[in-house]
């Protein structure tokens, strides 16, 4: 039977098409484009079903449909897909530059590994002091688009300089900071803040702002509550629990190494 003749490259199809229906849903849960994500799975199921079932006017409706509206979706899962290229045009960002370190092709010390016990330090000591801080660590994605709102440099992360950095009185504690393996590349950058309606009113425009990079792009961010003096992880998106200093240390360091 014809039907059933299947190909390798039939499974390698069904697999990869599996992969892209996961990663379409990775980007687009928890935003409202998770109910026109389903609702356009539903259509298309029904629009398959009606071609198999012969309904020829139905399907040729829902077909068009189908059709006309690939450019609506354009439109309307813009955001979403412009995450999408940049996770797949940047992945991988740091094995490629480990790889090509091998063959010293780029510098030892530009992929040092992040001080995150001095950052962590340097955030006690403000959270201790109520001084808000606003922290975003690169990890594939590039952030070039928000660093250029702020000061680029090239600061070697150390406690102390990230603690004057917040310092009310610095001339540099306004915005986040953004952190490149080991080096503080950029300070007063402006992050796109979130539209989440989730998120509880007692958090202010910082933690927005944090929770909106970590959706648009995959960076992670710790955030120095000037109000509470918490410290708080956000990543993809959303606040990350944590039980104590070491279990911070021990995500962010996971976080970071792949
Ligand atoms: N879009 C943004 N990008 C970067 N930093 C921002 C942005 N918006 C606000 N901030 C920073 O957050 C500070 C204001 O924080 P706000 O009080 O609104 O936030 P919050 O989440 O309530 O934090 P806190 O608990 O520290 O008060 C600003 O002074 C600025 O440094």
């Amino acid at each position: 039977m014809e039907f059933l003749d299947i190909r390798v490259i039939d499974i390698i199809d069904i697999v990869l098409v599996a992969f892209l229906l996961y990663y379409m849903y990775k980007l687009v849960k928890g935003t409202v484009a998770i109910n026109i994500f389903v609702g356009i799975v539903i259509l298309y199921a029904i629009w398959k079903l009606t071609e198999l079932l012969e309904m020829e006017l139905l399907s040729t409706i829902l077909g068009g449909f189908l059709g006309v509206g690939m450019f609506a979706l354009i439109v309307v899962f813009q955001q979403e897909i412009r995450k999408f290229l940049l996770m797949l045009g940047s992945t991988n960002f740091r094995a490629r530059r480990k790889f090509l370190k091998q063959f010293r092709l780029i510098s030892e010390d530009s992929i040092a590994v992040t001080d995150i016990q001095a950052i962590l330090n340097a955030c006690h000591r403000m959270a201790s002091n109520h001084l808000g801080a606003l922290i975003v660590f690169r990890r594939n994605n590039s952030l070039d688009f928000v660093k250029n709102s702020g000061d680029q440099m090239r600061i070697q992360v150390n406690q102390p300089i990230i603690e004057s950095i917040f310092y009310k009185n610095s001339p540099l504690h306004d915005g986040a900071m953004v952190i490149e393996d080991n080096w503080i590349a950029a300070t007063r950058v402006i992050l796109p803040v979130s539209n989440e309606k989730r998120i509880p009113q007692r958090f202010g425009l910082r933690h927005r702002a944090a929770i909106g990079i970590t959706e648009k792009t995959d960076a992670v961010c710790l955030v120095v509550s000037e109000e509470s003096g918490q410290i708080s992880y956000i990543k993809e998106g959303d606040f990350v629990l944590y039980e104590d200093t070491e279990e911070l240390a021990h995500k962010l360091e996971t976080d970071l190494s792949f």
